[in-house]
């Protein structure tokens, strides 16, 4: 299937070797070292270890020329206990079934971490976007929404944006839903641009989320902001609004990076002067006066550093050259469980995924409402209500480490796992 021979095409170059585990051993790890915390029912851990489905569809994409491409796609959707299966949807030619279900299991925590009434899921294809012109990636998304649409709806499962995918690819999705269901369902998908139903602050809502929780980390740890010193790999929707606003609220950002490589300058970088991926993809070293290496980023002497670009880049063979005294995790995954224990052996504080990007997820669950409601929220407004879920869901898990001597991801899995569990208990899990 061209589909796969797209998987190993060089157009987008990673930076970074194939993964040493997966996210679905890393996500699963991480389940049972949460479960050996909490006084949950095993059988409920044991059906929290799987998908309770994963759909797999062939979509035929017609390139320009007229040829014909089968690309592999899929939707994993991990639980749905509290709500509707909730979780963006990536085009990269990476995207694997394991990994889907690996990123829905940490859609599923992350939900309930900011306790939004969502469960997780997660989906894509095995494509590079950057090789499609405009008019193939709007085919192959009606062609996607087709393949999957008996499985996703305003109630049941919902996408978002994630690598490779934005706001207009949710639109292109919700039209041909809505074309298919002889009715406009803005609900059905969020991250759609403001004048179709989107949420105004969408966009910028997880980048958001990991400056206001890296701002919430550097206060607890006593670093004045104004005296910190930041890298930032990825420099797209996480990754830019986060540096930006770091940069901001005072912190000195000395590097930032993309696929090609990072912008460094010790003194700090004006971070709106750098195209982000959604302005000029790849252009982050074009502009730069100086520049490194975008593994090496992630092994400079900072304070703070934010891995927001792919899985699996801070790994056992680079945890030990690791510099930073914290690391907020802005990508889904970053860390792998190896590289984990490594860093918290060597006391560097790890901030998890899901709470750090979670932003994303909650704008989205105030987009839904706006859908529901047709009512849209100002700017100020979805600001307001993002900066109190995080901080109410920081606060769960900052009391968590404090009561229980446990890292903060362990503490986010707690709190996570606890609220999981009394939905399955109190809806009753075997029939
Ligand atoms: N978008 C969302 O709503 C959310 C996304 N996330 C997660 O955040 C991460 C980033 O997503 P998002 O910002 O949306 O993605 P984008 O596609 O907007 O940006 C990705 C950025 O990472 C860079 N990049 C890609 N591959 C590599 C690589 N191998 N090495 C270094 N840099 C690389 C890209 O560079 P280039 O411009 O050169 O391609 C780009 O700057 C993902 O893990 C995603 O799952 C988490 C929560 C919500
Ligand atoms: O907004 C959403 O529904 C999900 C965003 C996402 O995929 C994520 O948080 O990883």
């Amino acid at each position: 299937m061209s589909g796969e021979s797209t998987a190993t095409g060089d157009g987008a170059a990673p930076a970074v070797e194939s993964p040493p585990e997966t996210a679905l051993d890393t996500a699963r790890h991480q389940l049972k070292q949460a479960a050996s915390h909490v006084d949950v029912d095993p059988n409920i851990v044991e059906r929290l270890t799987y998908p309770a489905a994963v759909h797999e569809v062939t979509v035929p994409l017609k390139r320009d020329d007229g040829t014909v491409e089968m690309l592999q796609a899929f939707r994993a959707q991990h639980d749905s206990v509290r709500g509707p299966y909730k979780g963006g949807l990536r085009y990269h030619p990476h995207v694997g079934r394991e990994e889907c279900i690996g990123l829905a299991m940490w859609m599923t925590w992350k939900c309930a971490v900011v306790d939004i009434p969502f469960g997780g899921a997660k989906g894509g294809v095995v494509v590079n976007p950057k090789e499609l012109s405009d008019d193939e990636t709007e085919r192959l998304t009606r062609r996607f929404t087709n393949e999957i649409r008996n499985v996703i709806g305003p109630m049941t499962d919902i996408p978002a944006p994630d690598m490779g995918t934005d706001a207009q690819t949710m639109a292109w999705i919700m039209d041909a839903y809505s074309v298919q269901e002889a009715e406009t369902i803005p609900g059905v998908v969020t991250g759609k641009p403001p004048v179709i139903g989107g949420s105004k602050g969408r966009e910028e809502a997880p980048g958001r989320s990991v400056a206001i929780v890296s701002r919430e980390l550097l206060a607890y740890s006593d670093y004045p902001i104004e005296d910190t010193t930041v890298a930032v790999q990825g420099f797209g929707s996480v990754g830019a609004n986060a540096a930006r606003l770091l940069d901001e609220w005072g912190a000195t950002v000395v590097a930032v990076s993309d696929v090609n490589g990072a912008a460094y300058d010790p003194d700090g970088l004006d971070t709106h002067a750098i195209p982000s991926h959604d302005e000029e993809p790849e252009a982050v070293t074009k502009y730069a006066d100086e520049t490194i290496g975008s593994g090496e980023i992630l092994e400079l002497d900072v304070d703070l550093l934010v891995p927001a670009a792919i899985g699996n880049v801070i790994t056992e063979d680079n945890a030990r050259d690791v510099r930073a005294d914290m690391v907020v995790e802005g990508a889904n995954g970053p860390t792998t469980f190896v590289a984990d224990s490594i860093l918290t052996e060597r006391e560097i504080t790890v901030v998890p995924d899901i709470l750090a990007n979670a932003g994303g997820v909650t704008v989205s669950y105030f987009e839904w409402l706006q859908d529901i409601n047709r009512r849209s929220w100002s700017r100020d407004r979805v600001n307001e209500e993002l900066e109190a879920e995080m901080i109410a869901a920081w606060d769960a898990v900052r009391s968590e480490v404090e009561e229980r001597d446990v890292t903060w991801r362990e503490a986010a899995y707690i709190v996570a796992l606890s609220r999981i569990a009394a939905a399955h208990e109190c809806r009753g899990l075997w029939p």
